[in-house]
């Protein structure tokens, strides 16, 4: 077991931490004090700056808890409870901090943010062709290609719920815009790594029922995107690929793959069970006794032998995939369009009422699988460093 950094599980938290009131930047270093006009500033300054990452996080909800509450003041949530726990302890360690020295702490700490993010703000030519408003994706429309790129290459692209819901949107305008065909890649060193296991860990006050509800409610929304989607979907898999990543490669038209990727999908080491469809699409691509490896017994596959399964249409060496994937995919591009959408709609027309049983079928077995304690044991074992795959 590799020793890794701790790092505090909330990773999806970005929204709520921001959404705690802020403060105000002009705030001269000199000042003893920060006025509550400052904090005030402050707090609005804060939902404006980009994700200032997990650690500032849970440092400005200690402040502001701080300098608004007092000292910490709630009973101590369960161990189970990863995020609250991890808030708890960040205000807990405040101790005594008198109110107006948090108050000017989290207006130096905004201050500080907020002229760092200024200098790095600097306008990039690539940004021109940037769709605006995606966090977790980079999406680009160029040359009749739409492109998505998962963007979180420090969490080897670790599908958190913000993610699911930002694929969904891409994909669903992408379904709409005039480009001929759309693209799925990820950013960095892995294409992702499935599934981001702290999204298990935003429990809601109606409790664990509720949150495995939601999230197979989620899963099912997520899959039946690329059930639908109605024009040619292509996977450029850029590196390894773990767990849901996989598995609905077998929704996609092309898979494309780096010879550095590899597939995997330990659903039985994780307590879980296959989705995606993939119960279905595995044994059709591979067959039952290849699939059933995959499925159950989890057995990583090398890109070699995920094209030689049927899996991945076609590998390229590592050092020219950009170029070559992409050159084949711009020719591609050039094709008439509806031709290709009608295509695409003739070969998935006729499984469409299947597939569809079948995403709804796996995502009811996962809501169950959630709530069971190898599940749960899997989960906790990963999120406390003791085990990865
Ligand atoms: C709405 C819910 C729908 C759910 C659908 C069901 C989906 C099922 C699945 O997808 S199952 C697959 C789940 N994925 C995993 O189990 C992978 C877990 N990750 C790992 O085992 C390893 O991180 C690794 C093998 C992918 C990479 O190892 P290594 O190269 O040593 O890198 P690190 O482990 O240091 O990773 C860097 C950084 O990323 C964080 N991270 C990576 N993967 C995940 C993940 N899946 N979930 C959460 N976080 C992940 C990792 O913790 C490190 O973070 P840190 O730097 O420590 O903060």
């Amino acid at each position: 077991m590799a020793h890794r950094k701790r790092t505090l599980c909330v990773k999806n938290q970005k929204r709520r931490f921001l959404q705690v009131p802020a403060l105000q930047l002009h705030v001269s270093k000199t000042a003893m004090r920060a006025s509550q006009k400052d904090f005030e500033s402050a707090l609005s300054q804060v939902k404006l700056l980009k994700d200032p990452g997990n650690e500032v996080k849970l440092k400005l909800y200690a402040l502001y808890k701080q300098a608004t509450e007092g000292p910490c003041n709630t009973p101590k949530p369960g161990v189970f409870d990863l995020i609250n726990k991890a808030k708890w302890d960040a205000w807990n360690a405040l101790g005594s901090l008198p109110k107006e020295t948090a108050r000017q702490n989290y207006v130096d700490l905004v201050s500080g943010l907020s002229s760092s993010s200024d200098s790095s703000s600097q306008v990039k030519p690539e940004a021109d062709r940037k769709q605006r408003g995606y966090e977790t994706l980079v999406v680009t429309s160029e040359d009749s290609i739409t492109k998505i790129m998962m963007n979180r290459p420090a969490k080897k692209n670790a599908i958190t719920t913000q993610m699911y819901n930002e694929i969904m949107l891409a994909l669903k305008a992408a379904s709409k815009d005039d480009s001929a065909i759309t693209v799925l890649t990820g950013n960095g060193d892995y294409y992702s790594s499935g599934n981001d296991l702290s999204n298990f860990t935003d429990i809601p006050p109606e409790g664990i029922e509720e949150k495995a509800k939601s999230s197979a409610i989620l899963l099912r929304d997520f899959v039946d995107c690329f059930i639908d989607f109605p024009k040619p979907l292509i996977a450029a898999v850029n590196g390894p690929a773990v767990g849901i990543s996989v598995t609905i490669l077998g929704l996609f038209d092309t898979v494309y793959a780096s010879s550095r990727a590899t597939f995997h999908t330990p659903f039985s080491h994780l307590g879980q069970s296959p989705e995606g469809c993939s119960s279905y699409t595995f044994p059709k691509i591979m067959g039952p006794a290849k699939a059933a490896e995959m499925l159950i017994f989890g057995k990583k596959l090398t890109a070699a032998e995920a094209c030689a399964q049927g899996l991945v249409s076609e590998v390229f060496p590592d050092s020219t995939f950009q170029k070559e994937v992409w050159t084949r995919l711009k020719a591609y591009s050039k094709l008439p369009p509806n031709a290709m959408r009608i295509s695409k709609q003739v070969i998935r027309n006729r499984e469409k009422e299947k597939l569809h049983a079948i995403n709804a079928e796996e995502s009811r077995v996962l809501q169950e699988r959630w709530l069971s304690d190898e599940c749960t044991n899997a989960v906790m074992n990963f999120l406390t460093r003791k085990a990865k795959l």
